[in-house]
């Protein structure tokens, strides 16, 4: 796997490889991310929760350049990221996956996984090739490499997108509800895939309602709601504030349904 992102700026090597400071992103009187400021050390997995309408998925947008924020700085490997379209932000190592997984249905999950190598790390010939199928490999796929994408199950299709994202060799790995209706057994499946990328040394980043399979999977968890951090922690801890448990009002966070706006 390369490791582009981490090497981003050489100059600050003990940078945390995610940094936000005081990040802000309003959408007219709606507050999706207030002065948000969190570290992200190399290595290991953070879990993301939250209610609906909390800011997760703003924040992710944030990060991909998918939004700018209106104020505050984001930093990968201590280089500052503002003005970077999303496609120099994935050169530079933001591997993504977004929640609704749409493969390029009429091409085959190889040729789909060739994408990302290709064009989100701009690799070509035979180092895409083989990006390509190493992440096959890595998400349980590469024996169906040579099917329709449009043939795949959920499952499948969830893994494909998570291939999609490491073919580009991301230092950093953006998961948005990858679990998302799976069944419990899928939805373990899919979690020892992500622990796997983590025990590798890949730093993810996992937005997830699933929380289940969250608690399997990240030593860190961050609780979102209204736009602002409400908890930071070890998953334990932050399941049993009550902040977060009223920010859920009332629903059962640990069963993974989800919850109602914030
Ligand atoms: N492009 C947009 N235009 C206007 N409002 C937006 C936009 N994107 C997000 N919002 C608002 O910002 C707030 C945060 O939304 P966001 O999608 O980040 O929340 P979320 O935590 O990901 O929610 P969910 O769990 O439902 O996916 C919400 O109130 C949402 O309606």
């Amino acid at each position: 796997m390369t490791e582009r992102g981490a090497r981003a700026d050489p100059a600050d090597g003990d940078a945390p490889l995610l940094r936000l400071d005081r990040v802000t992103r309003r959408f007219g009187r709606v507050v999706a991310a207030q002065d948000l400021s969190l570290q992200v050390p190399r290595g290991g997995a953070l879990g993301v929760v939250g209610p609906n309408g909390a800011g997760k998925s703003t924040l992710f947008a944030l990060i991909g350049g998918q939004l700018r924020p209106q104020s505050g700085q984001i930093r990968l490997a201590g280089r500052p990221l503002e003005g970077l379209s999303p496609a120099a932000r994935a050169r530079l190592g933001i591997g993504r996956t977004y929640q609704v997984p749409r493969p390029f249905g009429r091409m085959t999950v190889f040729e789909n996984a060739l994408v990302g190598a290709s064009h989100a790390a701009g690799l070509r010939g035979r180092a895409a090739d083989r990006a390509a199928y190493a992440a096959l490999e890595r998400t349980g796929l590469a024996a169906a490499a040579n099917e329709q994408a449009e043939r795949l199950g959920l499952l499948s299709r969830k893994r494909l997108e998570v291939a999609r994202a490491l073919a580009a060799g991301p230092s950093l790995l953006l998961l948005d509800e990858v679990a998302g209706g799976l069944t419990e057994p899928e939805v373990d499946e899919l979690a020892a895939i992500i622990r796997a990328l983590r025990d590798e040394g890949m730093t993810v980043v996992w937005i997830e309602h699933v929380v289940r399979a969250l608690t399997q999977s990240v030593e860190r968890l961050v609780c979102l709601a209204q736009g602002r951090i409400l908890a930071d922690g070890t998953p334990e801890r932050v399941l049993a504030d009550p902040a977060v448990r009223e920010a859920y009002l009332g629903v059962d966070i640990d069963a993974g349904t989800e919850g109602p706006a914030a």
